[in-house]
């Protein structure tokens, strides 16, 4: 089956044809499964369905190109991530396309933001491979080096949300520390994976380093996880799958980072009513709907101080009212469809639960009016929910990961940070305030792995990534990734 987008004459790109990528060949499996176009509703593709033999296969490749990978020196495997970096830029538009194929989101998003970081994550860490972890420690009678080692084969397993950004974030660090991959995307976003396994056979990348295979999450990446060959589990996705995947990997002692769901909040203070207002009101309406609220950092809580609480839902309303919905093809196009139609069933469930508690819809909450081409597409309207109460309400504290943010007063800084820390997430806050002083020490307070003030979603590669409690467990980026794709391990030499 064909895709609907076209590559250069001189492409490496096949996208006609998604298979598994196990020791450096492309292969099928008997079963497949239909990859639906969300904008259309239509089938797009047919991909592999992996089984547990499909696994073994890869689990098989990858341990047995993990010794000659694991002694290639760092500056090697540093160049093959410049290789992919270089072939991901040259495909940029191509890569661009297929994400919004794939996932129903607008082409501003995937060509301005993720090809490129898809891209970055591996120029990123090609240069940040400097060797200078090696430390030494002298005794009297000896010396001790404390050296870097790859912890082996790593399962590498990601969502549906931002499918090559993420992939490309796990695999940059993992290939550069020396370990082999099993990948397994979303099989709901398969497109740019695929791509991306083409890509790394282009680069000559040595066979058996990199495997990808396609599938369910029960049949696939669940025996992934579960062999005793992988011993590393890097997973990006929903709290629930999280915890499946936790059970599995900890009686086995495998490495395990789990990057997962959010309810974050952004609070908004009324003294940013001076100067950042517009400012504000433009980030916030970005941080609830960037993807349709399909990133695990966006900000589905607004808390506002009760004094500006009028003039911010005008205002918000207003800015979330002229989002372009429609074509994600189109350039001036902001907002998208959603994953898949189990996805809009889940949210529009939340949506009619709020009416159930009370809330008020004061926009969207329904399918918009797109043309025909659309009429069977996974859509949603930008919604924005008041009235519910921010401690108890199921819609205000249950990540619903879509289209939908409620909106809360609140009375002073202390009343902001208990309700901020009443749910059981802990990924992102973002604070909007210019008093410093409470900007510390709210921020301080905030119960979360990551806090942005006066911003959202202002990335430097080099920061520890990550949330606590139900929103995951470790950290990745810049170092923190490669001190989790590696392991410590001290050599002393007697003199
Ligand atoms: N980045 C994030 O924070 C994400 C959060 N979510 C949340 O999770 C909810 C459910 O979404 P799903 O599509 O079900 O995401 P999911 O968490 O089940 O899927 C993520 C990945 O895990 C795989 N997977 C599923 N079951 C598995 C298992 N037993 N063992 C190993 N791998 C498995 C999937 O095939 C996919 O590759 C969403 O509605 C949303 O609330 C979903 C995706 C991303
Ligand atoms: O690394 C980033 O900039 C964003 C990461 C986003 C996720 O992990 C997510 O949405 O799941």
């Amino acid at each position: 089956m064909t895709t609907a987008t076209k590559c250069s004459s001189d492409s490496v790109l096949t996208d006609g044809d998604v298979r598994n990528y196990i020791n450096g060949n492309f292969v099928s499996t008997a079963d497949t499964i239909d990859d639906f176009g969300p904008a259309t509703g239509t089938v797009i593709a047919r991909i592999p369905r992996s089984q547990q033999a499909d696994v073994d296969n890869a689990v098989a490749a990858a341990k047995s190109a993990y010794p000659e990978w694991k002694a290639t020196p760092v500056a090697v495997r540093a160049e093959y991530l410049h290789k992919i970096c270089a072939a991901i830029q040259k495909e940029a538009a191509h890569l661009a396309e297929l994400e919004t194929l794939d996932c129903g989101k607008p082409i501003s998003l995937t060509s301005q933001v993720e090809i490129p970081r898809a891209a970055l994550n591996f120029k990123f860490f090609a240069e940040f491979a400097t060797g200078d972890e090696t430390q030494s420690h002298e005794m009297a009678d000896a010396v001790n080096i404390t050296q870097r080692a790859p912890v082996g084969v790593a399962a590498l397993i990601t969502p549906w949300n931002l499918p090559l950004y993420l992939l490309t974030w796990k695999v940059a660090p993992a290939l550069l520390c020396g370990n082999t991959i099993v990948a397994k995307p979303s099989e709901l976003t398969p497109l740019t994976a695929n791509a991306l396994a083409q890509i790394i056979h282009s680069v000559g990348l040595p066979a058996g380093v990199f495997n990808l295979v396609h599938g369910y999450g029960a049949e696939c990446g669940g025996p992934l996880v579960g062999h005793e060959d992988v011993s590393l589990v890097s997973f990006t996705g929903g709290t629930a799958t999280g915890k499946l995947v936790a059970a599995t990997a900890a009686p086995q002692f495998k490495k395990l980072s789990l990057e997962l769901g959010g309810k974050n909040a952004a609070i908004i203070f009324k003294d940013c009513e001076n100067d950042d207002w517009d400012n504000m009101i433009a980030t916030t309406v970005r941080s609830s709907f960037l993807n349709s609220g399909q990133v695990c950092l966006c900000c589905s809580r607004i808390l506002v101080e009760e004094s500006v609480y009028d003039r911010f839902v005008t205002d918000f309303v207003k800015g979330v009212e002229a989002l372009r919905i429609g074509r994600p093809l189109d350039k001036d196009t902001t907002t998208g469809a959603l994953s898949s139609r189990a996805h809009v069933e889940k949210v529009r469930s939340y949506i009619q639960l709020a009416k159930e508690e009370g809330g008020v819809i004061l926009t969207g909450g329904v399918i918009p009016d797109l043309k025909e081409e659309f009429a069977e597409g996974f859509w949603l309207k930008p919604t924005v929910i008041a009235g519910l109460d921010p401690r108890t309400s199921r819609v205000a504290t249950e990540e619903i990961f879509g289209p939908v943010v409620t909106i809360h007063t609140f009375k002073d800084a202390a009343d902001a940070v208990d309700i901020h820390n009443s749910v059981k997430y802990g990924l992102a806050g973002t604070l909007w305030t210019s008093n410093l002083k409470q900007a510390h020490a709210v921020s301080r307070q905030m119960h979360t792995g990551m806090v942005w003030v006066n911003t959202w979603l202002h990335r430097d590669l080099r920061v520890p990534f990550g949330g606590v409690m139900a929103s995951g467990v470790g950290r990745e980026g810049g170092k923190h990734s490669l001190e989790f794709f590696s392991e410590l391990k001290n050599i002393c030499f007697k003199y």
